[in-house]
């Protein structure tokens, strides 16, 4: 490859995994829900969002060391869960686990791996160690998800991430149109017997095909007493994913929530609904005085759209279809590229910015576009 055509961006990671991945892999992962209108938004937002740089500030040493939770990390960006990453390299989520802890970032792995929650925690050198989430589906089948979250524990988990948007898959008009399934060779690794060839749960529910993505183990009828039965069955931090509205914001707080995950599955659920930046103050806010921690998932692809979520108070942020377009490039080391990138990146903005930690990253750093509008500021004068 001519060192001109190298991948530099996330989207030139994409443009690459678009050529190797088979039409149906590459759509479950890039596509989002209808019209994919929130799809868009995630990304656009950013471009709403202004930064304002500070001069003459000593900048020859910058840290993009933080912590959540109360753990460190060397990186404010995690890698958010998403399901089946041995379609996009037979290593799939190992690969995945290996890079995060060799980058010292915070991984979280999905309910929907490929390999089991036993096989990431063993895949890197130091199990337990490592900074890794278990991201948990609520199953119909309470005794299903009592057991992962059992096991989530004594593996050394160290936060479990309930995901509360969605109680029916969004409609994925791209999977339809592909027949989008998990091949039979593949499994789902926290649920399936080796030695099973039909893959069928031991709910009797096929987890393979078709069966694997659109059939309705996912519990429909959970509620916010339900976090509570979570609790009373593990003392780990509970992270609720897919917070979008303040008052559910002080709901969760209520909750006994450790952190909050504004998220719209990226794009992938319910389509027309803001970006995850535009909702991101109004949920900082209603945890304002609470030991409650806020992160952010959705269109992040530059270093700059991570300095403008952590300005509008995101403790840290997660990726999700980077990881999965390093992944298709390279197994783990592709997974590391594009967090080099990333983090390259997030240094530079910082530097030319006029700021060197992560903590100093504040709302004073970002203005909304409008506030330079040629319009409002030529009218004022007629
Ligand atoms: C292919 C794919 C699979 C996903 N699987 C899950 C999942 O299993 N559990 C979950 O909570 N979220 C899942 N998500 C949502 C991500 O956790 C995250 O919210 C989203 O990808 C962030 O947006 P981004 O891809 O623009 O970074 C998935 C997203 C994608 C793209
Ligand atoms: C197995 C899938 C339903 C996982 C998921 O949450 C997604 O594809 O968005």
């Amino acid at each position: 490859m001519p060192v001109s055509s190298l991948p530099l961006t996330i989207d030139d990671y994409e443009e690459l995994a678009q050529k190797s991945l088979n039409a149906s892999a590459y759509g479950y992962f890039r596509s989002g829900a209808d019209s994919e209108l929130t799809l868009q938004r995630n990304k656009q937002a950013y471009d709403k969002l202004l930064i304002r740089p500070k001069v003459l500030v000593d900048v020859a040493k910058i840290d993009i060391a933080t912590t959540i939770l109360g753990q460190s990390i060397r990186t404010p960006i995690g890698i958010a869960p998403t399901a089946f990453h041995a379609l996009a390299h037979d290593d799939g989520e190992l690969a995945t686990a290996r890079a995060s802890a060799a980058l010292g970032s915070c991984y979280c792995a999905s309910t929907y791996s490929n390999y089991s929650m036993t096989d990431i925690s063993r895949a890197v050198n130091t199990p337990g160690g490592a900074l890794q989430w278990f991201q948990l589906y609520v199953e119909k089948d309470r005794a299903t998800t009592a057991n992962l979250v059992r096991q989530c524990e004594k593996l050394g988990y160290k936060a479990l991430v309930v995901t509360v948007d969605r109680p029916r898959l969004g409609r994925r008009l791209t999977d339809a149109r592909t027949g989008f399934g998990l091949p039979r060779h593949l499994r789902q690794g926290n649920f399936d017997d080796d030695d099973d060839d039909n893959k069928v749960g031991k709910d009797g529910i096929s987890r393979t095909g078709q069966g694997a993505y659109l059939t309705g183990q996912v519990d429909a009828s959970l509620t916010w007493p339900d976090l509570d039965w979570l609790r009373s069955l593990t003392s780990l931090p509970i992270v609720i994913k897919g917070i979008f509205r303040a008052e559910d914001a002080s709901l969760a707080v209520k909750h006994g929530v450790a952190g909050i995950l504004v998220s719209n599955h990226g794009g992938r659920q319910l389509d027309g609904c803001p970006s995850t930046l535009e909702v991101l103050p109004e949920i900082v806010d209603a945890c304002r005085n609470t030991n409650v921690e806020v992160y952010l998932d959705g269109g992040i692809r530059k270093g700059t759209d991570v300095f403008k979520a952590l300005a509008l108070g995101a403790k840290a942020v997660f990726i999700g279809r980077p990881v999965i377009w390093g992944l298709a490039y390279d197994g783990e080391k592709g997974v590391k590229r594009i967090f080099d990138s990333l983090n390259y990146d997030l240094r530079l903005a910082m530097a030319l910015a006029g700021t060197t930690s992560i903590d100093k990253i504040t709302s004073d750093y970002v203005v909304p576009a409008s506030y330079y509008s040629f319009e409002k500021k030529l009218a004022s004068k007629m």
